[in-house]
């Protein structure tokens, strides 16, 4: 549905700053009816993408094709006319404070001259279907931020596009509305069969909603994949630094503080363990214990799910030998455990 190839783009230089390449050689093919999340730090090139996902940023170099239509070589009315197929949303929702709920979801079928009779039944179902119908007449200042994303994803929908871009739509919002605004567009892309494109940099987000994600530093795609393995599995530090947000992989502060590089006098070694699949379940530290015959010590954990596959991550604490000669990395690998070894504490 949306095919990014080779795409690059610099800002020239001007009297006050020098040239930035904000996307270098960027590919990306984002499926018919999937939710794909693009995550990175501030400056890694994520809004520039977006923006020329839908026609607002011309590339340096490079094409984005969505449908099959080359967004980069249309004539600025037919770029209008394609813009109604991309629905797009926002962190700080871009409403208009001037108009009700009712008007603003109404906004962009006017400007595409719809006839009013077709407008009203359209506006009264979206509104429906994003939970507000009884907010119609409410105005921007008296909705919470929650509602005021639905009345943009309400808005985003109203020309019925086949494409939903979505930059950071949750990053003003706490975590129990991040949530739902999440379930809303999970089922928007579930029941209309909206392609959905994500821009974060949070991985709650990408996890919770999205089924292929990528990474992006510097302007480069730097890894890519499905949700599930990059999360279990991340290739770069980039990608691991993301998941440092997410439950039970965090070290605790306190041991974070006493943690060493290598083995002092009477530390033991820490390392996180993550449990995928089918044998997430297993017992395998108990296992681990007894059969290495180590002493084991759990210091955080979770077991979580992405896409209804559980995954676990635990930080534990072996005596120092038993990595030094790599035995419980060893017994780890044979269930599938991944290892991360995290340093020393006293
Ligand atoms: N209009 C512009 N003119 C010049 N440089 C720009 C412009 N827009 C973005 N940049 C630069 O391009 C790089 C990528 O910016 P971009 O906004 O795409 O990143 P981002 O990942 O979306 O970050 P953020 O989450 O902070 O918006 C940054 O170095 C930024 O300063």
């Amino acid at each position: 549905m949306i095919r990014v190839e080779s795409l690059s783009r610099i800002y020239p230089a001007t009297a006050k700053s020098v040239a930035v390449t904000a996307l270098k050689d960027v590919d990306i093919a984002v499926r018919r009816g999937e939710i794909y999340g693009v995550i990175g730090r501030s400056g890694a090139g994520k809004s520039t993408l977006l923006r020329a996902v839908n026609g607002l940023e011309r590339p340096t170099s490079g094409r984005v094709l969505v449908d099959g239509v080359d967004i980069g070589a249309l004539t600025d009315s037919d770029l209008r006319a394609e813009r109604r197929k991309i629905g797009m949303i926002f962190q700080h929702f871009n409403l208009l404070s001037s108009r009700t709920a009712y008007d603003n979801v109404a906004l962009p079928l006017e400007f595409a001259g719809v006839d009013r009779a077709v407008i009203r039944p359209r506006v009264e179902a979206l509104l429906d279907l994003v939970g507000l119908s009884d907010k119609r007449d409410r105005y921007p200042v008296e909705l919470s931020g929650g509602q005021k994303q639905r009345v943009g994803i309400a808005r985003a929908l109203a020309t019925e596009p086949k494409v939903l871009l979505s930059d950071e739509a949750t990053s003003a919002l706490d975590p129990e509305t991040t949530r739902s605004i999440l379930a809303l567009l999970a089922e928007i892309n579930r029941t209309l069969g909206v392609t959905i494109m994500l821009i974060t940099h949070e991985m709650a987000v990408v996890k919770d909603v999205a089924t292929r994600v990528g990474v992006m530093e510097d302007g480069l795609l730097i890894e890519e994949g499905d949700v599930y393995d990059v999360v279990t599995r991340p290739r770069t530090d980039t990608a691991r630094s993301f998941l440092g947000t997410l439950a039970g992989r965090e070290i605790p502060p306190g041991l974070a503080a006493r943690l060493r590089p290598s083995p002092e006098g009477t530390t033991t070694a820490l390392i996180r363990l993550g449990f995928t699949g089918s044998r997430s379940t297993e017992p395998v530290i108990s296992r681990l214990s007894r059969e290495l015959g180590l002493d084991v010590a759990v210091l955080q954990g979770q077991v979580d799910e992405i896409g209804g596959r559980p995954f676990g991550t635990l930080i534990v604490s072996l005596p120092n030998a038993a990595l030094a000669d790599g035995s419980a990395e060893r017994f780890l690998a044979h269930y599938d455990v991944a290892t991360e070894r995290l340093g020393h504490v006293a």
